[in-house]
């Protein structure tokens, strides 16, 4: 269906093809994942796919590439439109209507379906993927996960023979990636429509593939085979497979289920075994209830009314951080739009979220009364905290600690929706915490609350002592930086380098900080590329590097690891666990759950709006099916999480 002649790839000024030499054929019927390291070309491959590439990107195509017969190269994406279907990674620039039911449309009226056909597909899609309450909602304000679900669905509804997902289930909560991976593969086997999909989260999408195109490295042929025959080869594995290969299980484990199954001897083995260290969690939520009781009613309940702010969301998925620790390498990134060459519109002007180009003083002043209330750099260890840094690579413990920030009774309205009711949440300085929840939940609501982007309807918020929206972004910024969920609302400049240059100067770091810092989290950036043909893996890498050189006291990560391979996913882990060690205060808000089971002491979950848990976060995601990290459901009832902490018992002859 799918047919790849010698193809390859080279981006207008780079010296090499970004892919080359690609010979495949991808079968009618069939679901076919895409996998590589961040940046080696997923994206672009899949761009050649729905004639995006190189019609919208630029650059040259060599070789051919065929969709049902169709040369992509003579066909406009526009003419390929009926057959080919193409999710994205960036969803809100590509939607061409306003509301999610005229998106769910907009695809089968450009091809002329009958009326009646059309409302029952609406319909149908709606349901099919939890849509339903949504139809009404103007599409700019819905959080990252349900836009996500809205882009997918606009792709199904014209029933196209051929679907091309660039990581399709980023932004969602764990339950909404498996039901939406569960209606493709009942597409697939049902209605015979091929699936093209290049993901990184492979513990979440693994078993639904028939074959595994491998990426092994830019400009490198392709790998085809089965899932277990890659997984047994590939850089980039899911933690059940890392389980197996240090366990030295044959035939490798794909599934939790398959991993279940043969490890009975392993949790023998490790039940009397401490589990390495995994502390700080408690403390965390010690500090955050005595906080919360105390600060209870402070605030002033500040009246909004729809603040025009990004309806952000999530990025979903799960990885094998620990997995990846020691022996992944590679980037990773997305497609472009829908295929349909209509106008994108940009709906409701995003608001920026622009502290960072306010000329920041990073250095907290010691002695004003809403000072940061810890000091970030302070490397001499007298500090309230102490940082154990634990042997095993996992969790630094935390001692009980000044507030970096607080919510109390938090309130948030958006439009009419009621996204946070309730809220108590202390964050301490060195702890990490995971925020969590389904899609809509109110995450990136209550990191928005942090930096002053959506204001209170009751209760309050502090940061430092200061009220975010209160206060001027020049000052704001000393306190708090956050990596929003899309990660080019950060960027401006035209190059890696000026981004970077302009990062060290609104710090005041040296220069090369930031430069430094993109290297260590995603090294093989090119220095003159333009942010914008950044890969989604590289572009996360940038934008945190540009936060990061600011060393804020309280750092907001909002889904960091869309695009991100397992390795770069390691480094993210070790530069946060460095910052939270030297008392920086962490919260992420994230669907990927192998993340948090690495990195969080503490995980906080989100159910409309409110705190439904909140402990450390061993006892929140052990006992749930959705949160729990696949190492936690193969090794239930003990409490282990991650590859890593087997691998260290392992080794220290357990
Ligand atoms: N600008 C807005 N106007 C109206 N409603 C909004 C706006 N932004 C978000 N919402 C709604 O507020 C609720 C919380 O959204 P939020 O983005 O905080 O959720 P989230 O937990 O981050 O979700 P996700 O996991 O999908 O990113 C959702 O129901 C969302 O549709
Ligand atoms: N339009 C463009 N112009 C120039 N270079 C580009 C363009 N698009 C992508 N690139 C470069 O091509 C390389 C491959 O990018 P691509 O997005 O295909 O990778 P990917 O494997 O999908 O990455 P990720 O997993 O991070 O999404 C990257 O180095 C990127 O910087």
């Amino acid at each position: 269906m799918i047919r790849f002649e010698d193809v390859s790839v080279t981006y207008d000024g780079a010296d090499a093809p970004t892919v080359s030499g690609v010979e495949l054929a991808v079968p009618e019927g069939e679901l076919v994942l895409l996998v590589g390291p961040s940046g080696v070309g997923k994206s672009t491959l899949l761009g050649t796919v729905s004639g995006l590439v190189p019609h919208f990107t630029g650059g040259t195509l060599r070789g051919r590439v065929t969709v049902a017969g169709r040369d992509t190269r003579t066909h406009k994406p526009r003419e390929l439109a009926d057959v080919v279907g193409t999710v994205g990674q960036d969803p809100l620039s590509h939607f061409v209507t306003d509301t999610v039911e005229d998106e769910l449309a907009y695809g089968m009226e450009s091809l002329g379906l009958a009326p009646d056909v059309m409302r029952r597909r609406v319909e149908e899609t709606l349901d099919l993927l939890g849509l339903a309450d949504l139809r009404d909602r103007p599409i700019a304000t819905l959080s990252g996960g349900q836009q996500q679900r809205v882009a997918i669905g606009s792709v199904l509804t014209p029933h196209p023979r051929v679907l091309v997902l660039d990581e399709p289930t980023s932004a969602l909560d764990p339950a909404a990636a498996e039901e939406v991976l569960a209606v493709l593969q009942r597409l697939v086997h049902d209605l015979g429509t091929t699936v093209l999909m290049a993901e990184h989260r492979l513990e979440r999408v693994v078993q639904y593939a028939d074959q595994v195109v491998l990426l092994p490295g830019p400009g490198q042929a392709p790998v085809l085979g089965s899932p277990a025959e890659i997984m047994a080869v590939s850089p980039v594995f899911p933690p059940v497979v890392g389980l197996g290969r240090l366990a030295g299980w044959s035939p490798l484990p794909l599934t939790v289920r398959d991993a279940r199954r043969r490890a009975a001897g392993l949790r023998e083995r490790l039940a009397g075994v401490a589990v390495p260290a995994v502390e700080g969690a408690a403390v965390g939520r010690a500090a955050s209830r005595a906080e919360g009781a105390t600060s209870r009613g402070v605030g002033t309940a500040d009246r909004t009314e729809g603040a025009a702010s990004p309806g952000e969301g999530v990025a979903a998925g799960q990885s094998a951080l620990s997995v990846g620790a020691d022996s992944l390498d590679g980037p990773v990134r997305p497609p472009g739009g829908r295929g349909l060459s209509g106008p994108v519109t940009e709906h409701t002007p995003r608001r920026r979220f622009s502290l960072r180009r306010l000329k920041p003083r990073p250095t907290p002043p010691a002695t004003a009364a809403d000072a940061p209330v810890t000091g970030p750099h302070d490397h001499t260890g007298s500090g309230p905290h102490d940082h154990t840094g634990s042997s095993t690579g996992t969790r630094n413990t935390v001692t009980p600690v000044t507030p970096v920030a607080t919510a109390a009774s938090l309130g948030v309205h958006r439009g009419r929706i009621e996204a946070l009711r309730q809220v108590d949440l202390t964050v301490s300085a060195g702890e990490t915490i995971a925020l969590m929840g389904r899609n809509g939940a109110g995450k990136s609501t209550l990191l928005s609350a942090f930096v002053g982007l959506v204001q209170p309807s009751s209760g309050s918020v502090r940061v430092s002592g200061a009220v975010p929206h209160r206060t001027a972004p020049r000052e704001l910024i000393r306190r708090v930086g956050l990596v929003p969920q899309e990660p080019r609302d950060l960027l401006y400049a035209d190059t890696v380098t000026g981004e970077c240059a302009a990062a060290d100067t609104d710090a005041g770091a040296a220069p090369g900080t930031c430069r430094a810092l993109v290297e260590e989290l995603l090294p093989g950036i090119a220095d003159a590329t333009h942010p914008r043909d950044l890969s989604e893996g590289q572009r996360l890498a940038l934008a945190l590097a540009v936060v990061l050189t600011a060393r804020p006291p309280l750092l907001l990560l909002d889904e960091p690891t869309r695009g991100l391979d397992y390795a770069a996913k390691a480094r993210l882990v070790s530069v946060l666990r460095g910052l939270a060690a030297d008392g920086h205060a962490i919260v992420l808000a994230t669907h990927d759950v192998e993340l948090a089971a690495e990195l969080a002491h503490r995980v906080v979950i989100l159910a409309e709006g409110e705190v439904v848990a909140d402990g450390p976060t061993e006892e929140v995601v052990v006992s749930s099916p959705s949160f729990a990290p696949q190492i936690g459901k193969v090794l239930a009832p003990l409490p282990w999480l991650t590859v890593g902490q087997v691998r260290t018992a392992l080794e220290a002859g357990a």
